[in-house]
């Protein structure tokens, strides 16, 4: 009987849909009248901190300036007119141990005994409606409650297999005010409760939604596979593997929210989400804030870890290799070492006047001297004033002074050190002799191949010297070039700052820098608190590593270096790999994670791809990595992949066929060709308008379209010894149609198919 009426709603009979359409449209407006009470309070709270004034005690002003810092905060998320804020509601079944959390909403997951009749009847005893934060009401009964909380996770988990307490699912999608559609996932079909099911589930309406430039959140349809890992514990690490499309990206996302939402105080210290190219950290930076998440997470690309270097160049995979595995780790080593003797280009001899003679340390000398500074391990900055105090006694011992006072002694000899190193020739000449290395200086040393050749002696060979040297003579940096900053960074310790302008004291004791004033005083004007906080954090307590799989030994190091003491989370995908040593990418994932405890999960449903791309690809899968499974896509839309074969204006035939994708999808269209055509295909793609963009095969990664056009497989494939895991990532990012363009390489067959994309026999 309930499965009847299921069915009858579904073809939206007897105006059930406008029905519960106006029955959540009642709750949203409730939701909607308390949020602006809360509105009025927090206002209130800002103005009445405004009127204790600016006069009174250190701790009231602190106090007023805390007041005022929370209350704009909640202010600030409140004002928020979030697209579809409440989106959620689940119908529960009576529960077993009738205790209620700290959200108002009851704990138990599984029903009680005697919830279900005999004859198969159930009460509702319970209804939650879920939202992007919790609202309470003003007798603190639950109206929204926050996805993250524990009442909230049998939205997610809960399937027909293992419903629990819950009856019904239920998406409620809004827009501002106004409730436009629900969605019903009925989860108990067998119990008469009397619940109306509407829609055809909030999953495949979701899917089917034209992509933008942007990636949205998927805060209403997460999958209990995917929320298992969300809301996993943060022990140490946790690592997520699936195949394309699967939602590591957003499940980490996601994730982000919810460790500050359960543990807002230790993840305080900052989240860290590394990406692999600027353009995935453009697509996927809007997820949090529309979380209701915004500055504790900070998304960087791996190639802008390190402050005041973007990387902008792509190495070619041969380079990236060399520059990329731990043997760059001695090469660095050396050449730290090194450039203090590149600086000696000054004088070879140090001459000073000490009681009123010329004392002065042989080039030998100075060379033994240097020998023994560098015996230690320390960063070279950091020997500076070691090479300075062993200057000042070689130089005290030739004056031959002796005194058998040893208080005197002490006395001639301070005034001694004071008078020498206050001399402008003997600073000059510890300039000179032992420099302030700087990252960039060292890296752009190796620009010179002789030089690089000798510090990378028995570790690179002569043609490894060549490319490496070759690829630092350009003007910018690769990602691979940050990695070596950073290392070096590390190797000759911290380049001493000019002051920074002392802060006012007033400020100080107030605390008022905490709150606001601080960004007002900053050079260059006012700036946010989280964005200064970013920028001066080099420690995080929660490492994100999306696109594991594709960070190098020498990028794991850098990584690693920002995780020493956090928790982390990585996803990744050893079949999207565009790294060709991955067993030496594994061992040094294991250094930089050293002996944590690892908690493993597996994604194993393609959200992305309809069934008929997914297929295409697992062609390709077979033959990057023989016996590796795809995952399971979820829909399927009956649409093929269309082949084409370039005839002699390869140009003119991309356009075609992206601008005939562009009148197919709403929304966006991804040209994907192989790295060195990239600028090519900008200009074929020119006035086509904003939908489209043309990408190298490594930018692809991560991202998704409608439609996709992948020009020529086989030199995607052939251009580097990772080519075809990147061509398995370049044919997995289309939601609904994808063109394979073909030219004479790929060797198509009679129907346009390149010899790649044929199923193996
Ligand atoms: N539970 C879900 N509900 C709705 N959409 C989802 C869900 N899970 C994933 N998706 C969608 O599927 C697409 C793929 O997700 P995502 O980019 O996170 O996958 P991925 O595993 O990181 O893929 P890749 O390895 O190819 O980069 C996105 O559009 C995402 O919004």
């Amino acid at each position: 009987m309930a499965a009847q009426t299921a069915v009858q709603d579904r073809q939206g009979g007897g105006g059930v849909r406008e029905r519960e359409i106006a029955v959540e449209q009642q709750h949203l407006d409730r939701v909607y009248r308390r949020l602006e009470e809360k509105i009025h309070e927090a206002e209130f709270l800002m103005s009445d901190a405004a009127k204790k004034g600016h006069v009174g005690t250190p701790g009231a002003l602190a106090e007023r300036d805390a007041q005022v810092f929370r209350a704009g905060v909640h202010l600030n998320r409140l004002n928020n007119e979030f697209e579809d804020f409440l989106f959620g509601r689940i119908d529960l079944l009576r529960g077993k141990d009738g205790k209620k959390g700290a959200d108002g909403a009851f704990t138990s997951i599984d029903p009680a005994d005697d919830a279900i009749r005999d004859d198969a009847t159930a009460d509702i005893a319970e209804t939650l409606h879920i939202g992007r934060i919790g609202v309470l009401d003003t007798d603190y009964a639950p109206l929204v409650i926050d996805w993250r909380a524990p009442a909230a996770a049998p939205f997610y988990r809960s399937t027909p297999v293992a419903p629990g307490r819950v009856v019904r699912r239920r998406v409620i999608r809004s827009k501002g005010r106004r409730v436009l559609g629900v969605e019903d996932d009925l989860l108990r079909p067998e119990l008469t409760t009397g619940l109306p099911v509407v829609g055809d589930g909030a999953l495949m309406a979701a899917l089917g939604q034209a992509r933008t430039h942007s990636m949205r959140d998927i805060v209403s349809s997460i999958q209990a596979e995917q929320d298992l890992v969300i809301r996993a514990p943060a022990a140490s690490v946790t690592e997520v593997t699936g195949g394309p499309g699967t939602g590591k990206t957003a499940v980490a996302l996601h994730r982000a929210a919810y460790l500050l939402y359960q543990d807002r105080r230790r993840y305080s210290g900052g989240i860290l989400c590394v990406s692999p190219t600027p353009l995935l950290v453009a697509y996927t930076e809007g997820v949090l804030p529309s979380l209701g998440e915004e500055g504790q997470v900070a998304i960087r690309a791996v190639g802008s870890l390190v402050d005041g270097v973007t990387a902008d160049l792509y190495d070619e995979p041969a380079t990236a290799r060399v520059k990329g595995s731990l043997r760059m780790q001695k090469v660095l080593r050396n050449a730290a070492r090194g450039c203090l003797d590149l600086a000696l280009e000054g004088p070879a001899t140090l001459r000073v006047v000490a009681f009123g003679r010329r004392v002065e340390l042989s080039a030998g000398e100075l060379s033994d001297l240097r020998h023994a500074v560098l015996g230690g391990t320390a960063p070279v900055n950091l020997l500076r004033p070691r090479a300075r105090r062993l200057l000042l006694d070689a130089l005290w011992r030739k004056t031959g002074r002796r005194f058998d006072d040893a208080e005197l002694a002490a006395e001639e000899r301070q005034g001694f050190d004071e008078d020498i190193s206050t001399e402008q020739d003997f600073i000059d000449f510890l300039d000179a002799w032992w420099p302030v290395l700087e990252p960039r200086g060292v890296l752009a040393a190796l620009a010179d191949e002789k030089r690089l050749a000798r510090w990378a002696r028995r570790v690179l060979t002569p043609p490894e010297v060549r490319r490496v040297a070759r690829s630092l003579r350009r003007d910018g940096s690769s990602a691979h070039d940050v990695a070596l900053l950073d290392e070096l960074e590390m190797l000759l310790g911290p380049v001493p700052r000019p002051k920074q302008r002392e802060a006012d004291p007033l400020d100080e004791l107030t605390g008022l820098d905490e709150v606001t004033t601080y960004a007002d005083r900053m050079p260059g004007g006012r700036r946010g608190r989280a964005e200064r906080l970013d920028e001066e954090r080099t420690e995080y307590a929660h490492v994100i590593v999306d696109e594991a799989q594709d960070l190098t030994p020498m990028q794991w190091r850098m990584v690693g270096r920002r995780g020493r003491t956090a928790t982390w989370t990585i996803v990744g995908d050893p079949a999207q790999s565009s790294w060709s040593d991955v067993e030496e990418a594994a061992q040094a994932r294991d250094e930089a994670l050293g002996s944590r405890p690892r908690r493993r999960f597996t994604l194993t449903v393609n959200y992305r791809n309809p069934a008929e791309i997914a297929e295409v690809a697992s062609t390709v899968l077979a033959l990057a990595m023989p016996g590796m499974e795809s995952p399971r896509a979820v829909r399927s839309t009956g649409i093929v992949p269309r082949y084409e074969v370039a005839g002699a204006d390869l140009a003119a035939d991309v356009r075609a066929a992206a601008a005939r994708l562009l009148s197919e999808v709403d929304g966006t269209v991804g040209v994907v060709v192989a790295m060195n055509r990239r600028a090519q295909a900008r200009g074929w793609l020119e006035g086509l308008g904003e939908r489209v963009v043309a990408l190298g095969s490594l930018e692809a990664k991560g991202l998704e379209y409608d439609a996709t056009v992948v020009v020529s497989p086989a030199e995607i494939a052939e251009e580097s010894p990772a080519g075809l895991r990147v061509l398995y990532v370049a044919l997995t990012r289309a939601t609904q149609r994808l063109t394979v363009l073909a030219t004479a390489l790929d060797a198509p067959d009679a129907g346009g198919v390149p010899d790649l994309l044929r199923p193996l026999a």
